[in-house]
């Protein structure tokens, strides 16, 4: 390791063609991109009162976690509910163990929230306003997406992506968890990581952490790991930045401009860690087609989409027509080693 990993603090309260230009620019350089949280979508408080609450939750005992085991139908089914130590693997080719950590999946609260442990359903209310701000926030980020785009309004125009997860519209697999790595004494070596190498698996992930927390990591084109940091300015910022990420489908989307890049959890100390991730995912029918955009015609990057394909384990030119849901099944099955 590690140089830091430059990627840009970008404000977007006052959005103007030029703040979607930027957002678009690290979207498709970086593939990940800090936004600046001035609390008038997720407001600071409420993180703080999650990242409690998810402390609460996973200091307790054993018992009290597995009656919502993940898959279960306790936990409201498929990729929901509480994952133990070692319980999944993110790069599974490349680790003799599972992942070091635990977590909590929570699906979207329609047309109710999934049944919960105590703890976590007593401050149900929190979860589902937490979970709808997080959603309202990735439609702004793909709406930016999309205007800088230019996909003409006849095609849908700024709403392409946004329609795309229109949540009242049907089922998603979009997911919000908590995540807990608990203390540890190992590490130092490349190969032990707290959270394997991986891409995400939907559309844009937004990723909360905590200061004194490091260890996430982006991995650089020119194939060395680049840590990046909780708060990239803390004078200037006040509390962290918001930091989004570009997940497989809107590679796929836009023919590999937007980069879906790859990320893991180092060591880097071994101390307890908290982190929380809301995956954003389209609706599960949507098409993985290719976005109706000049810009992507000329800026698509044919061999990085190869690339991605053959990391994902598809044929060449696989993975067109496939649905957003062909490809989360695809790749839940891999990572927690599920049948049909
Ligand atoms: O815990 C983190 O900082 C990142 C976790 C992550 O990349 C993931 O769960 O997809
Ligand atoms: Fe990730």
């Amino acid at each position: 390791m590690v140089n830091s990993a430059n990627i840009p603090v970008i404000d977007i309260s006052n959005p103007s063609p030029d703040t979607a230009q930027e957002v678009l620019s690290a979207a498709s350089t970086h593939g990940f991109l800090f936004i600046r949280n001035d609390g008038s979508t997720i407001p600071q408080d409420d993180i703080t009162q999650m990242f409690n609450l998810s402390r609460t939750f996973f200091t307790q005992p054993t018992a009290s976690k597995s009656t919502h085991s993940i898959h279960t139908p306790a936990a409201g089914g498929k990729n929901r509910g509480w994952v133990t130590m070692q319980g999944e693997a993110l790069d599974p080719d490349a680790q003799k163990t599972g992942d070091p950590k635990e977590a909590f999946n929570i699906a979207p609260p329609f047309p109710t929230l999934q049944p919960l442990p105590p703890v976590l359903q007593s401050s149900s209310a929190l979860i589902s306003r937490f979970q709808t701000r997080c959603h309202a926030f990735c439609n702004t980020i793909l709406t930016l997406l999309a205007s800088a785009l230019s996909i003409s309004d006849a095609d849908g125009g700024s709403t392409w992506f946004a329609r795309r997860h229109d949540q009242a519209r049907g089922p998603s697999g979009t997911i919000f968890r908590m995540l807990y790595y608990p203390a540890t004494q190992r590490g130092g070596d490349d190969e032990s990581v707290r959270a394997g190498a991986h891409s995400d698996y939907g559309s844009v992930t937004l990723l909360f952490r905590l200061p004194g927390q490091p260890g996430l990591e982006i991995l650089r084109p020119d194939g060395m790991w680049a840590g990046v940091p909780v708060n990239p300015a803390p004078d200037a910022l006040g509390a962290p930045p918001i930091l989004v990420n570009i997940g497989d489908l809107l590679s796929f989307w836009t023919g590999g401009m937007l980069k879906s890049t790859v990320h893991r959890v180092a060591f880097s100390g071994g101390e307890e860690r908290y982190s929380m991730a809301y995956f954003c995912h389209p609706l599960d029918d949507a098409e993985l087609e290719t976005v109706p955009s000049k810009v992507v015609a000329e800026r698509g990057d044919a061999a990085e989409l190869e690339r991605q394909r053959q990391r994902l384990g598809l044929r060449e030119g696989g993975g067109k027509g496939m649905t957003a849901k062909e490809h989360l099944d695809r790749r839940l099955k891999v990572t927690y080693g599920l049948e049909d």
